[in-house]
């Protein structure tokens, strides 16, 4: 394991609009997409009550029966809304299934939504447990985020050479998932390559993390050796996903990265994995083709795309229970 540290980012001089603050933070978020795909934020503004609330959130839902949890789970597949559990899913489907439990929740809709109505893909209701207040938090949580990563978007749009708001009518009704996840202490019965989580790419644009301090995500660099990514109180761990990369011509790269929960404890982590709006055109970025470098991918509508991806990590397991 290389002992090298993924960069830290401030955010505050773009959050607070300091003069130069989004130049600056472009840059540095700019960079860190070039390069290494990963980074730690600070100067989030995130209320540290809400991540705490949103923590004992995840691990009472954890802490319900299994029954109570797989009546969560309906028609998961079209909607990726809902419970997977433990061994449901394989981000790498060339190894066993994950040593994990995940919960999603989507952009909040009613049952009544026209989106619902016309069939659309991803759209649907969430999957809420009967627990008091639940529901609340986890949605307060999810808009933080969701707005976070609109801002982080302002910096990714200037370092790209776009106006600030180019990717805001891309991202302003999007496939965004919200994920709570419960790794249980690595076991030494595991299969031989069987881990929390499968060494993948996430798949959207970019995916705000917050683990716990159990620590155990561990990201690939490009000659093929691993850094540990430990905790860093208050900080989230953000990277780039492949739709992002797709949209620069991979300029911005998304790095594989795993989960080995060697910590002894169970660990709980939230993932926020902002991938656009269905209907938002994923075409190269003019600041990313030129003479030398053409376009490498065809323009994809970002419903089609996301549906690829979760298509071949559910696969596996699919084929399995089927
Ligand atoms: O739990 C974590 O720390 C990372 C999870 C992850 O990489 C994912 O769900 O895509
Ligand atoms: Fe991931």
């Amino acid at each position: 394991m290389s002992t090298e540290r993924l960069p830290i980012i401030d955010l505050t001089p773009l959050l607070e609009q300091r003069p130069g603050g989004l130049e600056q933070v472009a840059s540095d978020l700019g960079h860190a997409a070039r390069d290494i795909g990963f980074f730690y934020v600070t100067g989030h503004g995130i209320d540290p009550a809400l991540i705490e609330a949103t923590f004992a959130a995840a691990r009472t839902l954890f802490a319900q029966p299994l029954e109570t949890k797989m009546e969560l789970t309906r028609d998961f597949f079209r909607t990726n809304r809902g419970y997977v559990p433990m061994k449901g899913e394989n981000l790498d489907p060339s190894k066993p299934s994950d040593l994990k439990e995940a919960f999603n929740i989507g952009l909040d809709l009613r049952a009544d939504d026209p989106r619902i109505l016309a069939g659309e893909p991803f759209r649907a209701v969430n999957q809420w447990p009967a627990l008091p207040g639940w529901r609340d938090t986890v949605l307060a949580y999810f808009n933080a985020v969701w707005r976070l990563g609109r801002q982080m978007h302002r910096a990714i749009a200037v370092d790209l050479g776009a106006a600030p708001d180019f990717f805001e009518d891309k991202l302003d009704a999007p496939l965004a998932t919200l994920r709570l996840l419960h790794y249980p202490p690595q076991p030494p019965s595991a299969e031989e390559g069987q881990i929390g989580a499968g060494t993948h790419t996430d798949y959207g644009n970019i995916t705000i993390l917050l683990p716990d301090d159990v620590g155990g995500l561990e990201v690939q660099r490009r000659d093929g050796t691993w850094i540990a990514a430990p905790t860093i109180p208050g900080a989230f761990v953000c990277n780039i996903g492949d739709c992002l990369m797709r949209w620069t011509n991979d300029v911005y790269v998304s790095t594989p990265h795993r989960v080995v929960n060697r910590g002894g404890r169970e660990r709980y982590s939230i993932a926020f994995f902002l991938d656009p709006n269905p209907d938002a055109e994923v075409a190269c970025m003019p600041s990313c083709q030129g003479p030398d470098t053409p376009a490498r991918y065809p323009p994809v509508p970002g419903a089609d795309y996301l549906k690829m991806k979760l298509d071949a990590s559910y696969e596996p397991v699919r084929r399995k229970s089927a």
